[in-house]
């Protein structure tokens, strides 16, 4: 178990008003085994059963032992303003006992949760199951998706966590799914009365297992360059009536996922970048683009570990259709001076810069 699941509630600091950079509305998370959804008031009774326990609490600094029967109802209620606000996800994790049976019925496994940061861009990563799903996986599997969730979702660069220094286990797990260590420190425990030393752990996007590679990628126009592939890719500028830039969200999967891009994609081969926009911008907001209005702008040139970019940026000011989230992705219409507050892969930071000054 990771330390900081806190099953007490935490009060919203006063006045905190919501965050325009807030995810929509949880949609549950499934896994091969478990599916990982908001709490429900009727899920306190198990919760409390759970996690009442000794071997549990013991792993957890901000739960008290015993645990209070009422403190679980408080508890849940307090999760959904919390994930109203954008502050913290603390989650159900449930299974399926009796899979493929007459009898088949959802059970609560254990909890995850996330708590966000703002200031700092990042979020605590916080676990626990309950004792007897122990050993079967359950913690990997569920820390995993949800860490895959949380760099694609929520503006954070990086997440934390941190283990008892006795806690082998839950530091291994923590290793398993990407988080380096980040050195020692001390942490309240409520349930032993006292501060504990801990182990901290942390990962960034790049310490993401990679998604599987894309079945028959494109082939990038400039193959045949030395040292690292050129990837061509062109990308455009959407601006609006009242000036503001469009940015969408790399979704979950995807490298770089989470960040927010200008609209566009790779070159294929035997296209030109006009066409190649053109596409895309069908594909993914479901507008039409005349090549006539793509106007050249800029161009950003970076070096990823695997790849270098070429990418133009055009300018486009008129298309037809309303702009629609074909493939789900978070849209968001930007004004230039606010560019900065969205986080975008390092290729751009030259591109945003730019394009302030400009419009
Ligand atoms: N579209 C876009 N891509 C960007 C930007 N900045 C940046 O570094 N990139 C990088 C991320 C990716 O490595 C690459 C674009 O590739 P992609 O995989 O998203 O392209 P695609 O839409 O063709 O995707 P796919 O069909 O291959 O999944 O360019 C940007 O502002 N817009």
């Amino acid at each position: 178990m990771a330390t900081t699941s806190p099953l007490a509630p935490t009060a919203s600091p006063p006045g905190d008003e919501p965050d325009p950079l807030a995810p929509p509305p949880f949609t549950p998370l499934r896994t091969e085994r478990l599916t990982i959804r908001p709490l429900r008031p009727e899920d306190a009774a198990d919760l409390h059963r759970l996690v009442n326990d000794w071997e549990v609490a013991k792993t957890l600094a901000r739960v008290p032992f015993p645990y209070p029967r009422d403190l679980a109802d408080e508890w849940i209620a307090s999760t959904r303003a919390q994930m109203a606000a954008g502050q913290a996800w603390h989650l159900a994790i449930t299974g399926l006992e009796g899979a493929g049976t007459a009898e088949e019925r959802e059970v609560l496994v254990g909890c995850i949760g996330l708590t966000r940061d703002a200031a700092k861009r990042e979020a605590e990563l916080g676990y626990w199951v309950g004792r007897r799903f122990w050993g079967h996986g359950v913690g990997p599997e569920a820390a995993a998706r949800i860490v895959s969730w949380a760099f694609a979702h929520i503006d954070v660069d990086r997440l934390v966590a941190s283990a008892l220094v006795d806690n082998e286990r839950s530091q291994k797990l923590l290793g398993r799914i990407g988080f380096r260590d980040a050195g020692e420190g001390v942490r309240d425990f409520v349930a032993r009365g006292g501060p504990m030393p801990v182990k901290l752990f942390a990962m960034t996007r790049a310490d993401l297992p990679a998604p599987p590679a894309a079945p028959a990628a494109p082939a990038p126009a400039l193959e045949d360059a030395p040292g690292k592939k050129i990837l061509l890719v062109a990308a455009c500028a959407l601006i609006d009536g009242d000036g503001r830039v469009l940015l969408a969200r790399r979704p979950e999967g995807k490298p770089l996922a989470g960040l927010w891009e200008f609209p566009g994609g790779k070159v294929h081969a035997g296209e030109t970048p006009e066409a190649a926009l053109i596409r895309e911008l069908k594909e993914e907001l479901a507008i039409d683009v005349a090549e006539s209005c793509l106007a050249p702008f800029a161009f950003a040139s970076h070096g990823y570990e695997k790849f270098h970019l070429l990418m133009p940026l055009y300018l486009c000011r008129r298309w037809s259709g309303p702009v629609t989230a074909v493939e789900g992705q978070a849209l968001a219409w930007v004004r230039p001076q606010k560019l900065s507050d969205y986080a975008m892969p390092p290729a751009d930071k030259p591109l945003v810069a730019l394009l302030r000054d400009f419009l």
